[in-house]
């Protein structure tokens, strides 16, 4: 049994919590212990995880949240870096499974977070799972 930490992005509750059921799920059917940690949005989930990793109480995590794409330039900025610090995250050794959604609408969104649809929560659960499982392979 692994200690995982799911750290969302809580800027579309109705998406999010498809999201983290789908990961939730995945992880629990997997035999893992499982936590939410909340942060305001996406471009706070590589150093929420940063800061989670260091205390060593978690062996790993998935990054849950939606990017919606609006009017600015916003939008690559949130979904790019917040894909870029994971990625750097990911580069140290630290297990993520990145479940942050960057989609054109809503409907895009509802399709990928949905459980019994896309299930990219699942998903990315199950991504964390093989990149520990990977560690502890090769450690
Ligand atoms: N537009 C979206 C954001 N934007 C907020 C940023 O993530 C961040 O919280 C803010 O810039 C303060 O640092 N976040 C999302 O998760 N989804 C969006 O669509
Ligand atoms: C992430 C985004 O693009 C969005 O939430 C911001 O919208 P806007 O570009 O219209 O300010």
């Amino acid at each position: 049994m692994a200690r995982f930490l799911i750290v969302e992005a809580r800027f579309y509750e109705h998406l999010n919590d498809m999201l983290v059921a789908g990961a939730r799920n995945a992880l629990e059917a997997a035999g893992h212990a499982v936590e939410v940690l909340t942060v305001p949005g996406a471009l706070e989930i590589p150093g929420a995880i940063s800061l989670a990793a260091e205390s060593g109480q978690f062996d790993g995590f998935v990054a849950i949240g939606v990017v919606i794409r609006g009017e600015t330039y916003h939008f690559e900025i949130v979904a790019g870096e917040s894909a870029r610090g994971i990625m750097a995250l990911t580069m140290d050794g630290i297990a993520i499974g990145n479940g942050i959604l960057t989609v054109e609408d809503e409907q895009q969104a509802l399709v990928r977070a949905d459980p019994q649809q896309k299930d990219k929560g699942g998903e990315a659960a199950k991504a964390a799972i093989a990149l520990l499982d990977l560690q502890q392979k090769f450690a």
